[in-house]
Formats: structure tokens, C-alpha cells, sequence
């Protein structure tokens, strides 16, 4: 394995979008990588962990919601400067629960259109794209 693939952070994404056709927005923590941009909830995938587990485990963890299907939309590798993430981006439109950011972070549902208002982490351009020709 070379260093740049064993580098490589995995991480479990979510759009999860409500029957209105709003999809969930978190702010990440100013001290956190990509720090003040919105993302879409996830975070890293564990040792021995499926992506949906991942997916699952931490939707739960970061907005308290509890997935009941989801299907694969798109797999991201970007390179920051500082870090190289692979996003493993699923589509989420079967849950229950109230969004809540249970990680002091801001959560909102945002309609699509009004998706270009935010500020997202550069890595996240193809997955705005796709959403907004849907
Ligand atoms: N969740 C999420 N992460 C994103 C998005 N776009 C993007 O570049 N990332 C990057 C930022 C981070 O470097 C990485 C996610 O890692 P994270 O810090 O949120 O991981 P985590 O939730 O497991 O949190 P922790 O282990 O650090 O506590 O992926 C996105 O839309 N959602
Ligand atoms: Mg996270």
C-alpha cells in the first residue's frame, strides 16, 4: 500500500432529504477540519465497519436520526492540502426522528434550490451538482 491510499480517510456521507425535498445541512465546528463549512452528516468509517454501519452509526451519533435504507449516490476522492479524504456519499430519504445536532454543531433543512447559499468544503462540488440536476 502506498502512503498516499493508506493516508486516505474513508468517510460514511449522508444527503438525506425530507418529504418536502429538504436535505439536512450540519455546520462543522470551527476547530474541525473544513471548520465553519456545512456538510452533509457523516464521519469516518471504523476498522471492520460496511459503509452503511458507518452510515447508520453516525447519522445516529451527530443529528439522532435512525436510517432505515439508503442507496449509494457517488464516491469523492479530493485532496486538501492537509488531509485526503474518499467520501462514500449515500442518498437517505427513509428515516425516523427529529434532527437534532446532538454534537453542539447547527443543523437545518435546507430546500434544494437554496442550496447554492451555503458554503460547503470544496470537496463537495460534485455532490451539489448531482443534487441540484435531480
Ligand atoms: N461528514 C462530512 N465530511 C466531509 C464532507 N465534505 C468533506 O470534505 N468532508 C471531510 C471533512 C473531514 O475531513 C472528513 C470527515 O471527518 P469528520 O471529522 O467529520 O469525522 P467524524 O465525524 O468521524 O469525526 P471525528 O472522528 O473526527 O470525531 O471528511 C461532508 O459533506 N460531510
Ligand atoms: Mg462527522
Amino acid at each position: 500500500m502506498t502512503d498516499s491510499v493508506k493516508k486516505r480517510v474513508h468517510v460514511a456521507v449522508g444527503v438525506i432529504i425530507n418529504d418536502k425535498q429538504e436535505v439536512l445541512l450540519a455546520k462543522r465546528l470551527d476547530h474541525l477540519h473544513q471548520g465553519g463549512k456545512w456538510e452533509f452528516p457523516g464521519g469516518k468509517i471504523e476498522l471492520n465497519e460496511t459503509v452503511t454501519d458507518a452510515l447508520k452509526r453516525e447519522l445516529k451519533e451527530e443529528v439522532n436520526l435512525d436510517v432505515a435504507s439508503s442507496s449509494p449516490l457517488m464516491e469523492i476522492n479530493h485532496d486538501y492540502p492537509d488531509k485526503q479524504v474518499l467520501l462514500d456519499i449515500h442518498l437517505v430519504t427513509h428515516f425516523a426522528g427529529k434532527a437534532t445536532g446532538l454534537e453542539q454543531q447547527e443543523v437545518c433543512w435546507v430546500p434544494k434550490k437554496e442550496l447554492v447559499n451555503y458554503e460547503f468544503p470544496d470537496a463537495n462540488k460534485p455532490i451539489l451538482d448531482k443534487i441540484l440536476a435531480d
